[in-house]
């Protein structure tokens, strides 16, 4: 379960970004983020991830309150929730296994648990047959899915992606939220921030709509 409640947020010398946001989202759901440039959503997300702090307001992520969060625990709090950005910010130096791989070697995982799991994380984007390549010769599509498989790799609780189809043609983008909506299906927690509304018409999913920092929810989720 996520849980907002009237967390409002402001950068230093700025006016308020998000404004007495209330929301519910609960355990194994899925949504959709929208409203135009500049509304908060990369804000909103932010603050889901403890990239960035609620100004005023609580924000409880799985049971965890993120105000009190221990530094020394946010390492182990950001494995429960996988995030994919739109420019998927691979390295580009690395092949697909190498730059899934590095975030488990990050956190410790002993060795010879990784490689299994990096292979059933590339599996699941459809990439279990191209470890050895590297980013520049994947297309567009492709290299979201190694953001995907690099996000999913520790079997996150809650799954956020900020934009994932900015880059790609209408047909990229059907296929990359198709795996959004799989990964819901079973049972992760899946919040996508999207301006794109043919994606908003074609899914049918609940949209929270920020506008100005005001947060537009359907009653279920407020
Ligand atoms: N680190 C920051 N410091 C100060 N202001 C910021 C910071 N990050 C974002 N903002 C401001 O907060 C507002 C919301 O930005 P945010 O990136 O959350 O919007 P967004 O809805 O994600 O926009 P887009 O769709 O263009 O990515 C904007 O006015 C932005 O300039």
């Amino acid at each position: 379960m996520i849980e907002f409640i009237n967390v409002t947020k402001h950068y230093p010398g700025r006016r308020h970004v998000l404004r007495e946001i209330n929301l519910r989202l609960p355990k194994g759901g899925m949504a959709l983020l929208t409203g135009p440039s500049g509304a908060g959503k990369s804000t909103l997300l932010k603050l889901l991830t403890r990239l960035e702090d609620v100004s005023h307001g609580t924000l409880m992520v799985g049971g965890v309150d993120l105000a009190t969060l221990k530094r020394r625990h946010i390492p182990a709090y950001r494995r429960r929730v996988g995030v994919v950005f739109q420019d998927h910010k691979l390295l580009m130096d690395r092949d697909v296994y190498s730059n899934v791989a590095l975030t488990l070697q990050v956190a410790g995982v002993p060795p010879r648990q990784i490689e299994s799991r990096v292979r059933a994380a590339l599996e699941k984007v459809g990439l279990g047959d191209r470890l050895r390549e590297l980013p520049a010769t994947l297309s567009g599509g492709e290299q979201q899915r190694v953001g995907i498989a690099r996000a999913i790799v520790h079997t996150p609780e809650i799954l956020l992606a900020d934009e994932p189809t900015g880059n790609l043609d209408p047909a990229l983008s059907d296929e990359i939220l198709d795996l959004f909506r799989d990964f819901h299906r079973h049972g992760t927690t899946v919040l996508v921030a999207t301006h794109d509304a043919r994606q908003i018409a074609r899914l049918g999913l609940p949209a929270l709509h920020l506008e100005q920092g005001r947060l537009h929810a359907p009653k279920e989720f407020s």
